[in-house]
């Protein structure tokens, strides 16, 4: 699914007015019903709502919100921020069409005039949308903080009123804290973006049948993973496929006390589907593989207990396995550096590197130019800022991230909530699946193990990312179903994974 600028949305708009072609005063009654029939899926009849009204477009949603939940018999009260002394023509169709329904509707221009909120009123909140131009000031300023500070439930149209679509808030800009945001057709880029949590809540499309040609053709560089786009990358099985066809992975892992990293990677990388997998461990790590995960074959480093890269069998050269995965729990260690350093120059195909691997890389930043090409890099913000830089906003964040993934010609996932995979020709595509719970030990580990076996089944990297990532949280959510986040183990994400 796509993501779109706030200039694009708005040419979506006259595009579908144009196209359809439908009145602007319908498409706003579309959207009005389209937000009623999840609200009245959310809130019984009884719910004493309060819909406070900007002068926009938004405003004419809300006015339209408003008439419809009447006409349904919630109790609703409309309360119109008049910040301005000139209203949308749609607003004022709406509010003509409103008032031959109630004549309970109150304007607020004072702070005086704003309503005592109480917990069991739901707030629908149509003052902003879209169209934000300028940080909320004045009465309309006033009117989102006694919303922030008031018990009630809070559902935005659209968007909280004083977030910006797709730039970042100052810090000191007053936005509205929703419960929920209630969104049209798609997405918005300021939804993906930690820091705006707050103003988010939980969020919803709803479909309004903007005009699909518009979409389709659209550029941009950002995407949200969907169900239904993860599912169509997923490579089919040949009945008369054998081990060999889905590859033969090598996993560098494991130091003393962290071998349960390289358990955990292996594990997860047999459970995604490679044929083959071979693990290099510090000798301290052997016997705990051979016995954990015995289907995978094992290298013992000559080091007790960090990898050196050296084994004393003859075991197959890096290069003869279809991939590589480097990281979980090898420490940074002076020898374990010196093995990163001879191993890189001799790789040509994408290989999967997290965790201390990338702190190595960060610290040896010379090395970065090594990677091979499409290599998928897995930090987290943190390991991310070690490999970069810091960053003033999540916008900057996604400017470094996007250069930095066309730089080396790689692909880098930034894990976190909508986990931004980067990729070599500047997309962003953002991760619709996981929950908290999966801020737990090891599964980065796991997430490695899944990446790892993707390429080595041949998955382009881009793919393999999208996908891994998608699989990973979708496992994710499927133990917070069946437990709750809290508690989660990557164990559990391990077991819950499917690949159907
Ligand atoms: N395709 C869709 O998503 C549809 C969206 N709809 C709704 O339309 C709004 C966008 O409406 P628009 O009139 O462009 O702007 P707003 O209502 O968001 O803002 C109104 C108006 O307010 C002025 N303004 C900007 N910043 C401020 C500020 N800080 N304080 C006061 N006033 C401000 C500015 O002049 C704006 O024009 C979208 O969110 C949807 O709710 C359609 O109804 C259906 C299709
Ligand atoms: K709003």
């Amino acid at each position: 699914m796509k993501i779109l600028n706030v200039d694009q949305i708005r040419a979506l708009d006259q595009s579908t007015i144009l196209h359809e072609p439908i009145a602007p005063i319908n498409l706003m009654e579309r959207a009005a019903l389209a937000f009623v029939d999840w609200f009245i899926d959310h809130f019984p009849v009884t719910t004493p709502t309060k819909v406070f009204c900007g002068l926009g477009n938004n405003g004419g949603d809300g006015l339209s919100i408003a008439r419809l939940l009447l006409e349904r018999d919630y109790p609703v009260e409309v309360q119109v921020v008049r910040y301005a002394p000139r209203e949308s023509d749609d607003f004022m169709h709406n509010h003509r069409r409103l008032k031959l329904v109630t004549e309970n509707i109150k304007y607020i221009e004072f702070s005086r005039d704003i309503p005592a909120l109480r917990h069991n009123e739901v707030v629908i909140d149509a003052i902003l949308g879209t169209g934000l131009s300028r940080p909320t000031e004045g009465i309309v300023k006033e009117t989102i903080a006694a919303i922030n500070r008031a018990p009630a439930s809070v559902v935005s149209v659209d968007i909280a009123s004083g977030l910006y679509t797709d730039q970042p808030n100052g810090p000191n800009d007053v936005i509205i804290e929703p419960d929920y945001t209630v969104t049209f057709q798609l997405p918005k880029l300021a939804f993906m973006l930690p820091k705006n949590g707050r103003y988010v809540g939980n969020w919803q499309i709803v479909d309004i049948r903007l005009h699909k040609r518009y979409i389709d053709l659209a550029p941009t560089a950002y995407y949200f993973t969907q169900p239904s786009e993860a599912k169509l990358l997923l490579h089919k099985r040949d009945r008369y496929a054998n081990k060999g066809t889905f590859g033969h992975a090598l996993l560098y892992a494991g130091s003393f006390g962290k071998i349960g990293a390289a358990v955990l990677s292996a594990r997860a990388c047999l459970r995604s589907g490679v044929g083959l997998l071979t693990v290099q461990v510090p000798r301290c790590g052997y016997l705990v593989l051979q016995t954990a995960v015995p289907e995978a074959m094992c290298l013992a480093d000559d080091h007790q207990t960090l990898l050196t890269g050296a084994t004393e069998i003859s075991s197959p050269a890096p290069t003869d396995f279809t991939t590589i995965g480097i990281g979980p729990g090898i420490g940074k260690a002076p020898e374990t550096l010196a093995m990163l350093k001879k191993l890189l120059p001799t790789l040509k195909k994408p290989i999967v590197v997290d965790a201390d691997a990338l702190n190595l890389l960060s610290e040896n930043r010379e090395l970065l130019d090594q990677l091979p090409p499409n290599s998928i890099l897995t930090p987290h913000p943190k390991e991310f800022e070690r490999l970069t830089q810091k960053w003033d906003n999540d916008y900057q964040k996604l400017d470094i991230l996007r250069e930095f993934a066309k730089k080396y010609t790689i692909v880098v996932v930034l894990k976190g909530a909508y986990s931004a995979i980067a990729t070599p020709d500047g997309d962003i595509h953002f991760n619709s699946t996981g929950n908290p719970g999966l801020s737990t030990g090891g599964t980065g580990d796991v997430l490695t193990g899944i990446l790892t076996a993707l390429v080595a089944q041949g998955y382009d990297s881009v793919e393999a990312a999208v996908l891994g990532v998608f699989a990973h949280g979708l496992a994710g959510d499927r133990v917070a179903e069946q437990r709750g986040p809290i508690g989660m183990v990557a164990s559990d994400v391990i077991d819950a994974l499917r690949w159907d």
